[in-house]
């Protein structure tokens, strides 16, 4: 059965082949024009075969005529039968190189597309999804994407002029018989359509799935140091076999469905050929056909069969595409609710004043964060943001930076509201340190130079001493050049800390954000960061989040956050001074 999604199909992936195969036209152009030659070499194959046929008949009907190995034709249609070989298998072989050459060039450019669109666009989506679910995006969806491309580029137009090209010789050879296998083949395809439809369906739910275990199984790699402490081998082990066993379910109702495909094919051929070869014996008998004619006919048979079942196939493996062509566009074609204002201005060097006006903010799964929060912190200020878990001081930081937007009330920095200011321009005058210091599998002089492209290695050295790292990055047996693996698991959490905050110091900007940045470090490590950032944060506005209370002391300004709102204010001593929120916790901590 056809339904009504088949069209939507076709559609994703004439889209998909408009807007990243085009580009490559030249090379599917070049993979056509060898389609053409292959088939015109098929064609010339078959007709030589009925000439070969015609002859032989001519001589062995003839009892007088020359013994078998006389004739000089024989030389003539053996060698040409050599030639039209060497130059089918030569231009399918160069038909497949260039159409792949024009596959794998459109396919970077969806990959990238995609990459692109995640990487440019909002935060929030990439935050709500597990990642397994991109990975799978990238490798699987791209996958039947390569074998639908692939597939329509080496088949579709090999197969149609074939499939036209053998038709015409069979015509001119037998009209009556070919006019019996019109009628015999198409019968097949109605099933074959039907089944191409499911296919896609069933597929379109095993690639969702494919993320799913890819998600399981990177999660379970990443924590395999708690699966052992916590003994949950057992358990790690059932989910990852529930989701191999999900996932082979699924892909064996599309590979069965897949495998009908064949056979049906094939008992439609069986049954065209035979009728064909008791049609042509009635007719060779009556003396209508000729023995070259039967031989033309079966090699152009022989030659046709394989190109109608790729046609049959062609279905499916297309619905398959377009089902992962659909999964492209759902991330290319996502809006994006965090961009630009068309008249938004640059930013330029910040003072580093940040106002915070009667914030409200929940997060896309509903999840209330912020609740009329209002605070500023004055240029060059150190304001120190406290609260229990989920008090929402993270939030402030992902506000701040203009990943979310407040639902109500505005965030400001040097009095430009940061919807109205390009999200570049603000975010190059913030460094943050945040709880996970993101380190990417790069030498550590590399994740250090990210904080500040094209800084010399001196600057990156100053700032590694600044964060007190230098002297265990000089430890190290490369130095700097150290892989820091990846997410940074080559180092300990306290130096992760240190190599994130040297990045930050090497940034420079006049906001520094410290979210737990120093949370991991023992006291003495502690003690000379401190120094060394409250040296780095004079004359730049330091808003430091931490649950340890002795690492804010020292803060011009403690704000005290409960539900998403600043419920005091003050100095260290101030807030001891007034037995509120800021001393309960205070004192929470010594107990
Ligand atoms: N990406 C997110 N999606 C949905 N809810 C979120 C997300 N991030 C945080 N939240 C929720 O928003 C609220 C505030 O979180 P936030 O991380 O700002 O708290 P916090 O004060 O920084 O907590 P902690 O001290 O534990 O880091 C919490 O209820 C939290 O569960």
């Amino acid at each position: 059965m056809v339904t009504a999604e088949a069209p939507r199909q076709t559609g994703s992936l004439r889209r998909l082949f408009a807007a990243y195969f085009r580009p490559h036209l030249g090379w599917f152009a070049v993979g056509t024009l060898m389609a053409l030659l292959t088939s015109l070499s098929a064609m010339g194959y078959s007709l030589v075969l009925k000439e070969l046929g015609d002859r032989l008949q001519a001589n062995f009907g003839d009892e007088a005529a020359a013994p078998i190995a006389g004739p000089d034709w024989i030389w003539w249609i053996g060698g040409a039968i050599v030639a039209l070989s060497c130059a089918r298998a030569l231009t399918l072989y160069l038909m497949t190189v260039f159409n792949n050459t024009g596959v794998q060039r459109g396919l970077v450019s969806v990959q990238s597309s995609q990459f692109d669109s995640l990487t440019d666009g909002d935060y929030a989506r990439v935050a709500a999804d597990a990642s397994g679910d991109f990975v799978s995006r990238f490798i699987n969806d791209v996958n039947a994407i390569r074998d639908a491309a692939l597939r329509f580029a080496n088949n579709f137009t090999k197969s149609t002029i074939t499939v036209i090209g053998m038709f015409g010789v069979m015509i001119v050879i037998d009209w009556q018989l070919t006019l019996l296998l019109l009628v015999a083949y198409p019968i097949a395809f109605g099933p074959v359509i039907g089944l191409g439809n499911r296919i896609r369906k069933r597929s379109k739910q095993a690639q969702k799935q494919v993320g799913q275990v890819t998600s399981l199984l990177s999660e379970g790699f990443q924590s395999a140091r708690v699966v052992k402490a916590y003994g949950l081998e057992p358990y790690q082990k059932s989910r990852a076999r529930q989701g191999f066993k999900e996932r082979s379910k699924l892909f064996l109702k599309v590979l069965t469905d897949r495998a009908a495909v064949d056979p049906i094919l094939e008992v439609a051929g069986g049954a065209a050929l035979a009728g064909i070869l008791g049609f042509a014996a009635w007719r060779m008998s009556e003396g209508a056909m000729t023995l070259g004619d039967l031989l033309g006919f079966i090699a152009a048979l022989g030659i046709v069969s394989p190109e109608l079942r790729a046609l049959g196939t062609l279905n499916a493996v297309a619905q398959e595409g377009g089902a992962a062509a659909d999964r492209v566009f759902e991330i290319v074609d996502a809006t994006t609710h965090i961009a630009d204002a068309p008249d938004a201005e640059r930013l330029t060097r910040a003072s580093g004043q940040i106002e915070f006006d009667a914030v409200t903010f929940a997060y896309p799964d509903g999840t209330r964060a912020l609740n009329g929060l209002s605070f500023k912190a004055a240029p060059g200020e150190t304001v120190a943001i406290v609260g229990p878990s989920g008090a929402g001081k993270s939030t402030v930081f992902n506000l701040l930076m203009r990943l979310y937007d407040a639902e109500t009330g505005s965030v400001r920095v040097d009095g430009h509201d940061v919807r109205r200011v390009i999200g570049n321009t603000l975010r190059a005058n913030i460094g943050l340190v945040a709880q996970d210091s993101a380190l990417f599998d790069d030498t550590i002089q590399n994740n250090i130079a990210l904080g500040r492209l094209g800084a010399t290695n001196a600057e990156i050295e100053a700032a590694a001493k600044a964060a007190n790292a230098h002297e265990f990055i000089s430890a190290m047996p490369e130095g700097y050049q150290s892989p820091a693996g990846e997410m940074g698991r080559n180092l300990s959490g306290g130096q992760r800390q240190r190599v994130a905050l040297a990045r930050a110091i090497l940034r420079g900007a006049p906001i520094l954000l410290l979210d737990e940045a120093t949370s991991a470090l023992d006291a003495e490590s502690e003690a000379k960061v401190q120094a060394a950032l409250a040296e780095f944060s004079r004359g730049r506005t330091t808003l430091i989040i931490a649950h340890r209370l002795s690492t804010v002391r020292a803060a011009d300004r403690i704000i005290v956050m409960e539900d998403g709102r600043a419920v005091e204010e003050g100095t260290h001593d101030t807030l001891m001074a007034s037995s509120g929120a800021y001393k309960r916790l205070v004192e929470l901590q010594l107990s």
